[in-house]
C-alpha cells in the first residue's frame, strides 16, 4: 500500500529536470503534431502548468483567442482536493458550440488525470494536449510528447533554478 505520509516527489523514484530550452524543444513538437489535429478555434490554458505551453503553442499555430480554467490540486508536490479557481469563459464556450468542438486544451501534463477528467468533463469535444503524460493518465490525453514513467516527478524550468551538484564519488545520485 503506498505510503500517504510520503508526497508523490517523496515517492517518486526518479527525477526529470527539463530545461527551458527543452521545455521550448517540446512544446515545438507538440505544435508539429496539433497541427495536423486543427485548426482551433481558441486555446484553453489548464492554470497556472498550462500557461508556458499555450502560449508557445498559441505562437506556432497563430491562435490569438486564449482563455483560461483556473485548476489545482497539488500544494507543491502533496495532491489534494481538485480546486475549480476559474471557470471557462462563455465567450469560449459559445466558440466551441458548448461542447468544445474546434478548441484546444493544453497543460504541461498528467499524472493521474484527475485534473485533465475534470476540465474534460466541462468541453468534451475539445481536443486535449499536454507536452508530458504519466501512464495513468495518458488515456485521457489526445496528442502528447513524451511518456516518462508514474514514478517520475517532471521537474519544470519555472519551479527550479541551476544549483551546484556534488560530484558523483561524493555520493551524488
Ligand atoms: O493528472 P493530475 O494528477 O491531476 O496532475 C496534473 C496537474 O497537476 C499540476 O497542476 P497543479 O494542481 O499542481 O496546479 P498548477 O498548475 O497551478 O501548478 C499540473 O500542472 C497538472 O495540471
Ligand atoms: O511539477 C510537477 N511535476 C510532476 O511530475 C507533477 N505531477 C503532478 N503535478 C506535477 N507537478
Ligand atoms: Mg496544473
Amino acid at each position: 500500500m503506498a505510503d500517504k505520509t510520503l508526497s508523490a516527489e517523496e515517492r517518486a523514484g526518479r527525477a526529470f529536470p527539463v530545461s527551458w530550452d527543452q521545455f521550448h524543444r517540446d512544446c515545438r513538437a507538440l505544435t508539429w503534431r496539433l497541427n495536423e489535429a486543427g485548426p482551433f478555434a481558441a486555446i484553453i490554458a489548464i492554470t497556472r502548468g498550462g500557461l508556458v505551453p499555450a502560449a508557445i503553442v498559441a505562437r506556432e499555430l497563430g491562435v490569438r483567442v486564449i482563455d483560461t480554467v483556473g485548476v489545482a490540486s497539488y500544494d507543491h508536490t502533496r495532491q489534494g482536493e481538485l480546486n475549480v479557481l476559474k471557470a471557462i469563459s462563455e465567450d469560449t464556450l459559445k466558440l466551441g458550440s458548448g461542447t468544445g468542438k474546434g478548441l484546444l486544451i493544453v497543460d504541461d501534463l498528467v499524472d493521474t488525470g484527475k485534473t485533465a477528467q475534470l476540465v474534460r468533463e466541462m468541453l468534451p469535444d475539445a481536443h486535449f494536449a499536454t507536452v508530458y503524460a504519466k501512464p495513468k493518465g495518458r488515456p485521457l490525453v489526445d496528442t502528447f510528447i513524451t511518456e516518462v514513467s508514474q514514478d517520475t516527478w517532471i521537474f519544470f524550468p519555472w519551479d527550479t533554478a541551476l544549483s551546484f551538484a556534488p560530484p558523483l564519488r561524493d555520493g551524488a545520485a
